[in-house]
């Protein structure tokens, strides 16, 4: 399987350390390699722009490639998002001059340049709104064409709102909610190996926000306890060896810990082991 991720940009990082965190493992010797085999020997990575990624996963040769949702929207491409991957969350947005004295999208004049990189999505979103405008095609650093006079509004992303407060303008409306998706094409949505991928990738975020917790119990407690610990199904209770104790483990919501952990203490637990969970295949 060949998987495309980001060479670059907001994507990255997080698309890396999701693979590895999953087992996927880059073995990559140099650091300028596009095509780089991994841990899974049967996954080789395919380094490549983000606005590149929908593309080249619709060709057929990639078969899946993590890349922003704005990304799969503009490049049009026939892929199949299968996961949000909760990452490079934001939303593409118009925003103008605050000194402009626009606040909606209407009161903008017929003939307004519109400048982004995300041309169709522009060409698209004015069209529905019936509103004539001039899209000006640029490939980055949009925030600041409004204040040069070059621009009457952008459409880009924002996530934090910072560059857009910096460079004085203000989002009048939102197009897209956008993060970063798993695409796949759609002729390996079925396949074996793509859903051995996708088990395991939610099996990661499924266990996020989970701890297991282990402690023993003497018998004449067991019921107490057991009325304090939550569980997925039910905790499980095997006997020790020796004496009249149990053991009991259970998987638990991680922000529940603190209370529960004195509840079970109250309740009779002793020796109360916490430990982080990989992942978690429901
Ligand atoms: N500040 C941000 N917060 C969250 N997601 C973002 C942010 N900036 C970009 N993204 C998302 O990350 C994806 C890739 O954008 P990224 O910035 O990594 O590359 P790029 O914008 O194409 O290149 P460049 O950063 O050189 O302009 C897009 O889907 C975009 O929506
Ligand atoms: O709302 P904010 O939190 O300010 O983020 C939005 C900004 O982030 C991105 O910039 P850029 O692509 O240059 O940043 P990146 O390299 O980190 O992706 C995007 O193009 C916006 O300019
Ligand atoms: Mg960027």
């Amino acid at each position: 399987m060949l998987l495309a991720v980001p060479s670059k940009g907001r994507l990255q990082e997080p698309t890396l350390k999701l693979l590895e965190a999953v087992g996927i493992r880059p073995l990559a010797s140099d650091e300028r390699a596009l095509v780089v085999p991994t841990s899974w020997s049967v996954v080789n990575l395919i380094r490549a722009r983000p606005e590149d990624i929908p593309h080249i996963v619709e060709s057929g040769r990639v078969w899946a490639g993590v890349t922003g949702h704005d990304y799969v929207v503009e490049s049009g491409s026939n892929v199949a998002e299968v996961l949000d991957l909760e990452f490079g969350r934001g939303k593409l947005v118009v925003a103008v001059l605050k000194s402009s004295g626009v606040s909606t999208v209407e009161e903008l004049p017929p003939g307004a340049r519109v400048a982004t990189k995300f041309v169709n999505i522009a060409y698209n979103y004015f069209a529905e709104l019936g509103k004539r405008v001039r899209i000006i095609r640029v490939t980055g650093s949009v925030e600041v064409l409004p204040q040069l006079g070059i621009a009457d509004a952008i459409l880009d992303v924002m996530a934090t709102g910072t560059t857009l407060e910096v460079h004085g303008l203000r989002p009048i409306a939102t197009v897209l909610e956008t993060s970063a998706r798993l695409v796949v094409n759609p002729r390996y949505v079925e396949h074996e190996l793509t859903k051995k991928l996708v088990t395991f990738i939610r099996g990661y975020y499924a266990a996020q926000g989970r701890k297991m917790v282990f402690l023993n119990v003497p018998a004449d407690k067991l019921e107490a306890v057991l009325t304090v610990l939550p569980a997925m199904e039910a905790p499980s209770v095997t006997r020790l060896a020796k004496g009249d104790v149990y053991e009991v483990f259970s998987v638990v919501p991680e922000d529940v810990l603190p209370d529960l952990v004195m509840r079970l203490k109250e309740a009779g637990a002793r020796d109360i082991v916490i430990t982080p969970i990989e992942k978690l295949i429901t």
